[in-house]
């Protein structure tokens, strides 16, 4: 996979009537996309099916990821779905840990661990999110509770470094307005990169290491102009498609596509 990837997470929104349009007006802008720049949605889950007939039956660049997944691979789990259930509807990716599901769903460190596990056993690759919180950031804890968070997830000897997206998300961040300045966000990045370089070198260089927190397109080509900075993880800008695509935009750009040579 290219290291350039740019994911809306679509949340809690959308309908049937409402994610046909924007799906119409992300592809009419996306075309046969870069080979550069992946570009994928994460739609509510129920949608999953809508969302996979109609890029299928467009031939739609897009790719599809799911919000979550369970930790399980089947049986009595009554509300969850599993990796594998995504994976039969056409998902590549999987978010997990998003700090909406850590704060809201109480999910752990460890289960989160599972996930993405259980993801990458599915044959999907995971998009491990992890974040401070602003108490976090002003103790001056940022770097360290990012640390522990992803050295949770690289301690599972399962864990296939081949199928992994780190997606740094600082809580303040997300919904807020308040992106991290292109400074904040890339010392974070580099340390996430240095953290797995310490596993292997060659995931470290490969990794695609997406900021999400208000990203937008006023401000996508300074975070995506960042060494460390790979792509993105949109929440409210991902529901427009002309915010998006300027963002989609932003990263080819990043990547040098259509760069003089
Ligand atoms: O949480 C996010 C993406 O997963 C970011 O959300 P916003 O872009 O709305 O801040």
């Amino acid at each position: 996979m290219p290291r350039k990837l740019v994911v809306g997470n679509w949340k809690m929104n959308g309908s049937l009537a409402a994610n046909e349009a924007l799906l119409g007006a992300i592809h009419a802008q996306l075309g046969a996309g870069s080979a550069a720049v992946s570009v994928a949605v994460a739609p509510p889950l129920v949608y999953v099916p809508q969302v996979s007939q109609w890029l299928a039956a467009h031939g739609s660049a897009l790719a599809l990821a799911v919000q979550d997944v369970s930790n399980q691979s089947v049986g009595a789990y009554t509300g969850d779905v599993a990796a594998v259930m995504a994976a039969e509807f056409g998902v590549t990716y999987a978010i997990v840990g998003h700090s909406e599901r850590r704060k809201y769903q109480a999910e752990d460190d460890a289960r989160i661990a599972q996930k993405a596990v259980a993801a990458q056993a599915a044959g999907l690759t995971a998009i491990v999110c992890l974040g401070e919180t602003l108490e976090q950031r002003d103790a001056g804890a940022a770097l360290q509770v990012v640390h522990a968070q992803l050295a949770a997830v690289l301690k599972h000897v399962d864990l296939d470094l081949t199928r992994l997206v780190v997606a740094y998300e600082p809580v303040w961040a997300i919904g807020t307005g308040r992106t991290a300045t292109p400074e904040q966000a890339q010392e974070i990045h580099a340390a996430i990169r240095a953290q797995l370089r310490a596993q292997s070198p060659q995931a470290a260089e490969q990794t695609p290491l997406l900021y999400g927190g208000s990203m937008n397109a006023g401000n996508a080509a300074e975070l995506l102009a960042q060494a460390d900075i790979d792509g993105g993880l949109i929440g409210g800008a991902a529901l427009k498609a002309p915010d998006f695509m300027a963002i989609v935009q932003a990263a080819e750009q990043a990547a040098g596509v259509g760069a003089a040579e």
